[in-house]
């Protein structure tokens, strides 16, 4: 189990792929409709307004929540069968979710929080203990190891709960708006943790902050009214808004002319 991803002693990148997924939360109205999201290694930014359906749909890619139609399926090497989120103990340990709502375990310190991630996640007690300084070092909290994870600020809490989806070895990053709310210096620090991850981690990031994060990142998928409808390169996307615009506003331009078009569709 702690080999998963060291396949004949050679490291391999996964490839997260849902296709032709709809999903619905009451069984009348789809929240998600015909969505596909290949996810390699590198960074993909899931953009949307409010209610398009991104937390939706990382749940779905998390294996919280089954789709009523489509598959969901993470590659991990060739010659090896993708696992699938019915497959739920590799397939939780493979794929790291950050909620947007991050909670400290009450009563645990921020180690020990940690620890229990890579543990729930099948990792041996001592290995999950050992993981989990190198994780929290990762995202600058291996110096609050020892603290109360119930004293932590929020974007203290945020790094921490990141780390507890990186104790575990996962190859793909569901991040759910994990910037929001945060000042911009936590936010900034943010950006450089998810920039000094290895390269052959797959992390997906949901959010509103169409600026920030753009420059940043490989793919650019925009969901509105639960259909993906736009997947490309940053440049591509770039492409939609306004070229008069200076720069600092081209993104928030393609934005909305994508989320626009759609809406008057
Ligand atoms: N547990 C639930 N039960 C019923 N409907 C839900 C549930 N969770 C979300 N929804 C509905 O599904 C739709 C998509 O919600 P979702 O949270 O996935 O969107 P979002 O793009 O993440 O929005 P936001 O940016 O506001 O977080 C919304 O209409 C929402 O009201």
């Amino acid at each position: 189990m702690d080999n998963l991803w060291e396949i004949q002693g050679k490291a391999y990148s996964a490839m997260l792929t849902a296709h032709g997924i709809t999903f619905s939360y009451d069984g009348r109205k789809s929240t998600l409709t015909d969505v596909s999201i290949h996810v390699r290694s590198g960074r993909t930014i899931v953009l949307g307004p409010n209610g398009a359906g991104k937390t939706t749909l990382l749940n779905v890619l998390a294996g919280n929540v089954s789709a009523r139609a489509g598959s969901v399926a993470l590659s991990v090497g060739d010659g090896v069968p993708p696992v699938q989120p019915r497959d739920r103990a590799r397939y939780a340990r493979a794929v790291g979710w950050l909620p947007q709502r991050a909670t400290p375990v009450r009563g645990l310190r921020v180690r020990e929080q940690v620890a229990y991630s890579g543990w729930l996640k099948g990792m041996s007690r001592t290995t999950a203990w050992e993981a989990a300084l190198p994780a929290l070092d990762q995202v600058g909290m291996a110096a609050h190891a020892q603290d109360r994870a119930n004293r932590l600020s929020g974007g203290q809490l945020r790094r921490v709960t990141l780390a507890q989806c990186l104790v575990h070895g996962s190859r793909v990053l569901l991040l759910d708006e994990p910037t929001a709310g945060l000042d911009p210096r936590e936010r900034d620090r943010f950006a450089e943790i998810l920039l000094g991850l290895p390269a052959e981690v797959a992390v997906v990031v949901s959010t509103h902050d169409v600026v920030d994060l753009v420059e940043v990142v490989g793919q650019v998928v925009v969901l509105n009214g639960g259909r993906v409808v736009f997947t490309g390169t940053p440049a591509e996307f770039l492409d939609h808004g306004d070229p008069s615009l200076p720069a600092s506003r081209q993104a928030a331009s393609a934005y909305s002319a994508l989320v626009e078009e759609r809406t008057h569709a």
